[in-house]
């Protein structure tokens, strides 16, 4: 499980690690961490230096902070590895003594030409701002920040991408797109929420010791494989069809066929023992499916179900939206499903069963009266807004899915594992189907909704694996791959 814990939280326990340790104990191990992460990139030859650290050219920007403090230090250490260190510095009078002291000791240099720098630089080490930093990148960073970016050295972010913000995700102007950041202690909100997060790149955790201090329960999580190997549901011998689960789906429509045979292909490759299909695309599913069981009257005469997915490709025809609301199992909403409940959102005032809405970003702007783009901006408000609002679980889709309890308390989940190749056509079906799937299995809301979008994400990457665009329906293809991945890696 990768984790998040916000500024506040990090700033308490490393406060109380400090106590116990010499001062600066905590700089050097950031530092260490940096340069050995740094190194390892420049012998790779992800830089332009021709794969080793002596002789390599590595540019440290660095802020008026702390932030700044690591990364000097780091260059210090490089430059004692035989690396051409220089820094620029964004607040000349104010950049951190002992750091700076350090890098002129070790053969570093102030530069005279922060482009003239960068242009020849190999690694660059993003120290501008980290944990203290607001407002995005200030005028007189934002040319040195776009020259980096332009240039051809690998960006290493230290703690954060300069620009981002830590707790909410945010980006409110410019920011530095790194390659690599190396993140100290723990994970901060924004490497696990957009947009922050795709300013990251890879993120690599270096240990400093707060490891018993931090609190168990983070802000955000995101799973790994061995966290999905774990929430699966597996049959056991004693299991039958209806042990298993059986979700019943209300998709699609003479005008959206389609839509309910996405939803159904999901839901077969979710480990339900049966998928129920209601609506009016009996004769696109059976022709797809011959094992789904199909009714074309209402969800409550097609028999029982254990959990609802409903939504994808309805059009207009949204009466059983109300109908399977009231039904007292789990229901997934999806789609012209949301568009319903932000119509009427009383609809989920008396129940009782779990609840877990899928909307885009446009859905999720619907349901909040707001617009796409200021729920595309804030991601994590939006989707922390939406579980308490409506009480119900939410997972907003984007290019980092989030899910999200109504109890404020219980870590957003994140997940890491989409791809590009996700923002195509009746990909959100096949996950509804999924996700639903996992709800008649008797995973909660959140863990259904994260557990599939994982799979999801991870089919989406092998079914695109050599590079060729993938329709929905190879992506539902994909899953049992990817649910043998997860289940090889969890050892199960
Ligand atoms: N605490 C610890 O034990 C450890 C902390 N560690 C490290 O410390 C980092 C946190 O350091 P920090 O608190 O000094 O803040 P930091 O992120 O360097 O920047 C704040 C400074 O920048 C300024 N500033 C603000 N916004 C700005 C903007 N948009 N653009 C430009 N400047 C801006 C603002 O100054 P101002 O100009 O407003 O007076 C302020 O002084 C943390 O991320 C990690 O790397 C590690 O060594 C491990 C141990
Ligand atoms: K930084």
């Amino acid at each position: 499980m990768r984790t998040a814990h916000t500024v506040d939280t990090v700033r308490r326990a490393e406060a109380e690690l400090m106590a116990r340790l010499p001062e600066g104990t905590l700089m050097q191990r950031a530092a260490a961490g940096l340069t050995a992460a740094c190194a390892e990139l420049l012998r790779s030859g992800s830089g332009s230096g021709g794969g080793r650290v002596y002789g390599s050219r590595v540019v440290v920007l660095a802020g008026s902070g702390d932030n700044g403090g690591d990364a000097l230090y780091a260059g210090a250490r490089l430059a004692r590895r035989g690396a051409g260190v220089t820094a620029v510095l964004l607040a000349a009078d104010r950049a951190h003594p002992g750091g700076l002291a350090a890098l002129r000791a070790a053969g570093g240099r102030v530069a005279d030409d922060p482009f003239d720098a960068l242009d020849t630089a190999d690694l660059v080490l993003d120290g501008i701002t980290g944990i203290g930093g607001h407002g995005g990148l200030r005028p007189d960073a934002v040319p040195i920040a776009r020259a980096a970016r332009g240039s051809r050295a690998v960006v290493v972010a230290v703690d954060l991408p300069s620009g981002i913000e830590a707790d909410s995700g945010e980006v409110p102007g410019e920011a530095l797109r790194a390659d690599l950041t190396v993140v100290f202690g723990t994970e901060k909100p924004g490497l696990l929420a957009g947009p922050a997060r795709e300013y990251a790149g890879t993120v690599r955790l270096v240990d400093i010791g707060l490891g018993g201090i931090l609190p168990s329960v983070p802000a955000l999580e995101a799973l790994q494989h061995l966290d999905v190997a774990q929430l699966l549901p597996e049959p056991g011998a004693a299991s039958d069809k209806y042990r298993r689960g059986v979700v019943g789906i209300v998709a699609g429509s003479a005008r959206y066929p389609g839509a309910a045979v996405l939803a159904v292909a999901g839901a077969l490759r979710g480990g339900a023992g049966a998928v129920r299909y209601v609506g009016h695309a009996t004769d696109a599913v059976i022709a797809r499916f011959p094992e789904a069981l199909v009714h074309a009257g209402p969800p409550g005469k097609a028999g029982r179900v254990q959990s609802w997915i409903v939504g994808p490709g309805l059009g207009d025809d949204l009466d059983a939206v109300a109908e399977v609301l009231a039904a007292p199992v789990p229901v997934l909403v999806d789609a012209d499903g949301l568009r319903r409940l932000a119509a009427e959102p009383a609809l989920l005032r008396d129940r009782a069963a779990p609840t877990l809405l899928t909307p885009h970003a446009g859905e999720a702007a619907a349901l909040l009266d707001t617009t796409r783009e200021e729920v595309e901006a804030a991601q994590l408000a939006a989707v922390r807004e939406l579980a308490t609002r409506y009480g119900a679980t939410t997972l907003l889709k984007g290019a980092t899915t989030l899910v999200a309890d109504p109890d404020p308390r219980t870590p957003v989940r994140s997940n890491t594992m989409g791809t590009p190749w996700l923002a195509t056509a009746g990909s959100g079906d096949v996950l509804a189907g999924l996700a639903g799937s996992l709800l008649a299995g008797g995973l909660s809301a959140r863990d259904a909704g994260s557990a599939a979008a994982y799979l999801h994400g991870l089919a989406a990457r092998r079914a695109a694996a050599d590079g060729v665009p993938v329709t929905s329906y190879e992506v539902a293809d994909a899953l049992g791959r990817a649910w043998r991945d997860v289940r090889e890696t969890g050892g199960s």
